[in-house]
């Protein structure tokens, strides 16, 4: 079991909780812990106000542990010579309180917000200081926010001073991104030894400011407990494949991109042109023909495999059977860009992936998975193979097993599973990615909408279906069905444009076509994404930018991974 890496594992509430009772089981002390989080969060303060021409910090302190470090960080302030004073929430003067008691030793001033209803004295104190540091709720904080702790909330905000949160801004749901009524909005957050979900997802992600994190020494026997690890630029850049010289185009995979139809020809085009930028070797368009010859026309990196249709914008079973011809080379298959959800683009679908209707029912077999399970009644089949298909399979005669390789389904793929019962029977345990946005992922659960806790929405889907999944917004989920989590918070509005999905899973078809388990290219996907997001906002800003844009930046943005110069 690997041990615990801050600033790469991210815990929730329950598991810090795990860690800090490890941590006294072990002989260390409450005070022993608040101490060194404490000391750690202080440091990052004093840098910050000992750059103030006069500084003058007011410390809000709660009635649990957060306001415990509030305290203890309150005195480290005193004891570097920095004028401060304490405004506390519900916490009572009690001997047995030795946070309160150590500040009040030093004899730093308190005000009580119990006696201050109309919040007069704090008002005061916000107009004579130069800085706050909140430590009202930390993870303890699980149900909406009193009124009387929200309107201190809300005058912190509207002082506009610059706010330090202890843990988490209080407000934020550590586990889950949620803002309990209202939040405070501060400019920096230290989290104690490890950072929590919520400080990578939004709502509240958008008030944690500059995020770091105060050293807090794991116990020595703890592994691993958590399954969350943030795609940040280190985790990224350790997914890029290797990609040697003398390799040719087929060392770098091949990819089918069935996409595109008569009203959404570019989504054709951009998911086979980024699956083309992820550094697959050969991309091939299977694009409905009423396309064919516009798309053809101007992209010109891809070969193609024009399907029939019933007529333009509605595909037929039969295209499936000209795309499971071809499928022998292939080392990744994406379906779903612009697809449209016709009825006949359904019966395609269906056919691909082997859910066909009674009329033209397959068996199933799965080839290279661990579980091979070829159909022996039935003539036809189509399972899912790691590799490509052995020759002799694929000379097989023509109503011989199909053998899908890794898959990824997309935008309008997504919505036609929707519509068929028990899909996820023949994509369990396979090397799935499904890539739902989270309208598109309430369709796929048959809900009006989902929970508010996206990385528990995403993990259980993951499991339940046995496909790892993509929840995409402005923090993509990342849930693999064996119970790992990885977020990626690093909102970008640039990225909010049409055809940004369709980019997104051209790559993440392009890396499982040079190897990738599904959740490491699902990883990696998103994480490049981010990056050439990034470079379109840096170089364009974040208005007007449009999807060629992201495309357009994709080898940069490699580039950019590989080589460094990202900070
Ligand atoms: N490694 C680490 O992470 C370490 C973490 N440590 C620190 O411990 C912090 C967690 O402390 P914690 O468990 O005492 O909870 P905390 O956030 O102070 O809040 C609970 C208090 O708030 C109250 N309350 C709750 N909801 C409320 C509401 N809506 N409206 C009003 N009141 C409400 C609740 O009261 P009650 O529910 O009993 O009414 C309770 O009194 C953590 O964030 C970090 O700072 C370090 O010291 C050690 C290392
Ligand atoms: N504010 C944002 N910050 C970061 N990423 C975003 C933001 N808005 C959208 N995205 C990303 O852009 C992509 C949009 O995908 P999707 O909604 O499927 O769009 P489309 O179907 O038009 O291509 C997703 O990868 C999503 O995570
Ligand atoms: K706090």
């Amino acid at each position: 079991m690997p041990k615990i890496v801050p600033g790469y594992h991210i815990t929730t509430a329950a598991q810090i909780r795990a860690i800090e009772q490890r941590a006294v089981d072990e002989g260390a002390t409450w005070p022993d812990l608040m101490a060194e989080a404490s000391r750690g969060m202080a440091d990052v303060g004093l840098t910050v106000i000992a750059k103030q021409p006069n500084p003058a910090v007011l410390v809000l302190v709660g009635s649990g542990n957060n306001g415990g470090d509030a305290l203890v960080i309150a005195r480290h302030i005193k004891e570097a010579d920095f004028p401060v004073s304490c405004y506390l929430y519900k916490r009572k003067p009690q001997a047995d309180d030795w946070p309160f008691a150590a500040a009040q030793a030093e004899a730093i001033p308190m005000s009580f917000a119990a006696d201050d209803s109309q919040n007069q004295q704090l008002q005061q104190l916000l107009q004579t200081s130069t800085f706050v540091i909140d430590g009202l709720f930390g993870i303890g904080l699980s149900r909406p926010l009193a009124a009387d702790v929200a309107h201190i909330i809300d005058l912190v905000n509207a002082s506009k001073l610059p706010v330090l949160a202890v843990d988490v801004p209080s407000g934020l749901d550590a586990d889950n991104g949620k803002i309990w009524g209202t939040i405070i909005n501060a400019a920096y957050t230290v989290a104690a030894g490890l950072t929590k979900r919520g400080h990578h997802l939004y709502p509240g992600a958008a008030y944690v400011g500059k995020l770091a994190i105060a050293p807090f020494t794991l116990p020595d026997s703890m592994e691993e407990p958590m399954t969350t690890t943030e795609l940040n630029l280190a985790t990224i850049r350790s997914l890029v494949p290797a990609r040697p010289v003398d390799g040719h185009k087929d060392t770098f995979g091949r990819v089918m991109v069935v996409a595109g139809s008569y009203l959404y020809p570019g989504a054709a085009w951009l998911a086979a042109t980024a699956a083309a930028r992820s550094g697959a070797g050969v991309v091939t368009l299977a694009c409905p023909r009423s396309i064919y010859g516009s798309t053809a026309a101007h992209l010109h990196e891809v070969t193609y495999l024009p399907l029939p249709e019933v007529e333009p914008g509605e595909l037929t079973e039969a295209a499936a059977k000209l795309v499971h011809e071809k499928l022998a080379k292939y080392k990744a298959l994406l379906v779903g860009p612009g697809l449209g959800t016709e009825t006949g683009t359904g019966d395609f679908l269906r056919a691909l992936i082997g859910l066909a209707s009674s009329k033209r029912r397959l068996g199933v077999g799965f080839l290279g998975s661990n579980e091979l399970e070829l159909p022996t009644k039935r003539k036809g089949g189509v399972g899912f193979g790691l590799a490509a298909r052995p020759k002799e399979e694929a000379k097989a005669e023509e109503e011989g097993p199909v053998v899908l390789p890794p898959l990824v389904i997309d935008a309008d793929g997504l919505n036609i599973l929707a519509t068929i019962e028990h899909w996820e029977e023949k994509l369990r345990d396979q090397p799935v990615v499904l890539t739902p946005h989270i309208g598109e992922m309430a369709r796929l659960l048959g809900e009006e909408k989902i929970g508010e806790d996206h990385p528990q929405v995403a993990l259980e889907a993951a499991a339940r279906w046995g496909v790892t999944v993509v929840l995409k917004s402005a923090h993509t989920i990342i849930a693999s069905p064996d119970g790992r989590l990885a977020l990626h918070g690093l909102a970008n509005p640039a990225l909010a444009t049409a055809g940004s999905g369709d980019i997104l899973a051209g790559l993440t078809a392009g890396l499982l076509a040079q190897g990738l388990a599904p959740f490491e290219a699902a990883q990696l996907a998103v994480g490049v994404h981010g990056v050439a997001g990034a470079l379109v906002r840096e170089e364009l800003g974040e208005r007007g930018t449009i999807a060629s844009d992201i495309l357009n930046r994709l080898p940069l943005a490699w580039r950019k991974l590989t080589e460094g110069g990202l900070k």
